[in-house]
């Protein structure tokens, strides 16, 4: 079983140095873009690269729109979840204020797709950050920009109260 308090609890860990190229964890085990124990997720794999982080993401029939090819708010929660493992490497968690996703060719179901994140620019709590899906010819399917906002770990007690704790598969 997993509360708000086991989740934080997790993140003093998580928001601390992770060396270049390693395997970062997701936010906790059922986020919908990241965590491996939630059936409708994404399940999300992101390593660090430099001051970059990078994965290689394949949306399935779950995540369908028109037939054959991506939702398009599937395709802005696997990038907005993608900034979020920006956030290890800053050392401090923050929430999404703004998010813009320009979609430039579908996104295929079964096809795999290259994502790279990185920071542009922190100006106190703001962090500017863009990302970028490619093709395995490297042609650019998806650009997104985001403004995201540290904030302390009340805000996540917000949710507290209406979340029941998550059962973990056996
Ligand atoms: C642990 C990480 C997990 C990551 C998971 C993946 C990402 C997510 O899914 S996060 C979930 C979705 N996001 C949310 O739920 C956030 C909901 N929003 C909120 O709770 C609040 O609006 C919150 C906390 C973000 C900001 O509130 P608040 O502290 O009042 O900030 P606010 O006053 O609006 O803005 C702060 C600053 O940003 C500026 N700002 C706000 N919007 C913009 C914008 N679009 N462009 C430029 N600046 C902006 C403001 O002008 C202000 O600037 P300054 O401090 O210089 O005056």
């Amino acid at each position: 079983m997993t509360s708000v308090e086991e989740i934080l609890a997790t993140w003093l860990d998580k928001f601390k140095p992770h060396e270049d190229g390693a395997l970062l964890p997701p936010h906790h085990d059922h986020c919908l873009a990241c965590g491996p124990d939630n059936p409708h997720g994404h399940h999300l794999v992101v390593h660090r690269r430099g001051e970059e982080v990078h994965a290689v993401h394949v949306f399935d029939q779950r995540h369908v729109g028109a037939p054959g090819i991506a939702h398009g708010g599937a395709v802005a929660t696997v990038l907005d979840d993608l900034f979020g493992f920006l956030l290890y490497l800053t050392g401090a968690p923050a929430v999404t204020r703004q998010l813009e996703v320009r979609y430039d060719s579908p996104v295929l179901l079964g096809v795999a797709y290259e994502l790279v994140a990185k920071i542009v620019r922190a100006e106190g709590r703001k962090l500017f950050v863009e990302a970028e899906m490619r093709d395995t010819s490297g042609g650019l399917v998806a650009f997104a920009s985001a403004l995201f906002l540290r904030v302390d770990e009340a805000h996540f007690r917000q949710g507290a109260s209406n979340s029941p704790p998550l059962a973990r598969p056996i």
